[in-house]
């Protein structure tokens, strides 16, 4: 059900030599909502990702992943291919990693390679165009077209991914993981580099995937019209540390944030708490008239 636990992370510290990047963090993230994990610059946001897609093995805690059928998967127990796989857990990254010689549909084939390979038997089948395989193949294809449709770039199917306008590649890429399968979404600085027309669109993809059934969204953003605009629930950390964890309005008044994530002067605070009041009533208007 919508609002009930589906990541939670327990006690989590990641120690680089003498380094602690990530330092005792609790948090939980729940089905069906939009978290956001936001932090100046070497806070640790990309560490706690990497701890929770399986890059890093975490020095210490627990990361539980939750599915609605009442599994339960210990991410730091994991193999990391079996992350995406069993979990269910997909990424992006901060710079965009698409195969920009190949189409965008093909973009989208190869994020369901697993699904492809197994109805081809791990064998010839595939090329052989068995039954089972031909209608895998086909289930792809029309599941491709759906996020691509979502997207806005179903009639860019069949240009090279690399051809496409940055925004465009960032959705992409968002697609792309939408085609595994996932229960959680991780996205990190998914609206870096948009100007504010694609961020607005980012803001509205976002809004309709958190709309899919049992799909939380996890997000690692600098861009305060994203944070606050769409989420449900706010995780600051600073120098690895948890220093709030609320609903967007709490956050945005909370002292301590604003020194730590803003770092700006006084008279710059209302300046940016204003824009971000315009942005979120922006978004709710849209919101309401969809
Ligand atoms: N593999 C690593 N080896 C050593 N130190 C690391 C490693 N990965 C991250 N760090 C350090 O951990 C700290 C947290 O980095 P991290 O990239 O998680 O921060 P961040 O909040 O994502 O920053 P940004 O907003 O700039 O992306 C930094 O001091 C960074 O230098």
């Amino acid at each position: 059900m919508a609002g009930d636990a589906l990541l939670e992370v327990e006690r989590l510290t990641m120690r680089f030599g003498g380094l602690t990047a990530v330092d005792d963090l609790s948090f939980t993230a729940r089905r069906g909502e939009i978290t956001a994990l936001i932090g100046p610059n070497g806070a640790g946001k990309t560490t706690v990702f990497n701890c929770i897609t399986g890059f890093y093995k975490p020095t210490v805690g627990r990361i539980t992943m939750h599915h609605d059928n009442g599994e339960r998967f210990l991410l730091e127990r994991l193999p990391d291919f079996q992350i995406p796989r069993t979990a269910k857990v997909a990424r992006t990254f901060q710079n965009i990693r698409l195969f920009g010689g190949m189409t965008v549909l093909e973009n989208l084939m190869v994020a369901q390679h697993n699904p492809l390979m197994r109805a081809s038997g791990y064998t010839f089948g595939g090329v052989l165009g068995i039954g089972g395989y031909r209608h895998a193949e086909r289930e792809a294809v029309e599941l491709a077209k759906y996020w691509l449709e979502q997207t806005g770039l179903l009639a860019r199917a069949d240009d090279a991914a690399g051809d496409l306008p940055y925004g465009d590649q960032r959705r992409l890429e968002i697609a792309r993981a939408m085609c595994t399968g996932p229960r959680l979404l991780c996205l990190d600085e998914p609206a870096a580099g948009l100007n504010p027309r694609e961020s607005d669109e980012l803001n509205r993809l976002l809004l309709f995937i958190r709309k899919e059934r049992g799909v939380g969204i996890l997000l690692i953003e600098h861009d305060m019209s994203v944070v606050m605009g769409i989420s449900d629930h706010i995780v600051v950390l600073d120098y690895g540390a948890k220093i709030a964890d609320a609903a967007p309005e709490e956050i945005r008044n909370d002292p301590k944030v604003i020194a730590a994530y803003l770092g700006v002067e006084d008279e710059e605070v209302e300046e940016v708490e204003h824009e971000i009041e315009e942005t979120a009533a922006a978004v709710s208007g849209e919101e309401g008239s969809q």
